[in-house]
């Protein structure tokens, strides 16, 4: 939507966020760091203090630029290993806990469960894949009073019912993400603690993914804040013909634009790069 049409659209009522978050000042974008408590990130066998490894990368994250540091015990790749619940918690728990004081965690999981413990232990954002699909999570949610950032993971439909009407990827991830919103908020989520996510890299495809990018405009004006989460995913290397690299570039870059077009927070694994990138683009403010 371009400003004038947005402005017409707060008139109407249509959309939540003030005007000038979306196309004006703001106060920046925040980075999400990335922190991994999986076996294919800190957990070798148990030869060394994993725990110890994640709580020291939490604290270099923060020193290098994030403002949130997001905590998942489980993988989302497809065809990833479920994680059984009590495996995820003892991966999660022990760093929420050592890290929760300082600085400001979110937890990446998909059970209610986990939801539940890591924010009693100190975690005061929930990062659900799933966009809340769960009515138990959107529960824990509610009774937490916690910031949530709800996804949206086109193989879990919010109305199984629904049918995708559009040929218009943007159009029907817009509509889910309303739906998913207004499912939360109906389950006693407050409207300014939730957080919107497209789900680049979630079930859309290159095209799909490149599209959510290129109109980050027509999600942030949603009337939420929403996040976008581009690092190292397989479209930025099918985009810029480097397959294999570390995608280093590209998801620099992409972030960039994100925030330059409205994203309000961005989820990186290269946080000290992102965050350099960020200060540029809060320069042109
Ligand atoms: N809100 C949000 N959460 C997410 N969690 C995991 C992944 C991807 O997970 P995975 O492929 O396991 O890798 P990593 O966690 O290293 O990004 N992507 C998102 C995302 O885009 N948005």
């Amino acid at each position: 939507a371009t400003p004038d049409e947005y402005r017409a659209l707060v008139d109407e009522g249509v959309v939540r966020k003030p005007f000038e978050e979306v196309f004006g000042e703001g106060d920046g974008t925040d980075v999400m760091g990335i922190l991994n408590v999986t076996p294919d990130s800190f957990y070798d066998g148990g030869e060394h203090d994993a725990v110890g490894d994640a709580v020291e990368r939490a604290y270099e994250m923060n020193a290098e630029g994030a403002d949130i540091i997001d905590i998942g015990g489980e993988s989302t790749r497809p065809g990833a290993e479920p994680v059984p619940v009590e495996e995820e918690l003892d991966r999660v728990l022990p760093v929420v806990e050592r890290i929760a004081d300082d600085l400001t965690v979110s937890v990446d999981t998909r059970k209610p469960e986990v939801a539940r413990e890591a924010l009693e232990a100190g975690a005061e954002i929930l990062n659900d894949v799933t966009g809340l699909a769960d009515p138990e999570t959107r529960r824990v949610a509610a009774e937490a009073g916690c910031k949530v950032v709800a996804m949206d993971s086109v193989n879990v439909p919010v109305d199984p019912s629904a049918q995708s009407y559009y040929d218009d990827v943007v159009t029907d991830v817009a509509r889910r993400l309303s739906e998913t919103a207004l499912q939360a908020r109906r389950a006693g989520v407050s409207a300014e603690d939730i957080v919107l996510d497209p789900g680049v890299g979630f079930g859309k495809g290159t095209d799909g993914d490149l599209e959510l990018l290129r109109r980050t405009d027509e999600i942030a004006s949603l009337g939420y804040p929403v996040l976008y989460g581009c690092s190292r995913k397989s479209f930025l290397g099918s985009a810029t013909g480097e397959e294999e690299d570390d995608r280093l570039a590209p998801s620099v870059a992409a972030h960039f634009y994100a925030a330059l077009r409205g994203a309000s927070y961005v989820r990186v694994h290269d946080v000290a790069e992102t965050a350099r990138a960020l200060r540029l683009a809060e320069s042109f403010d």
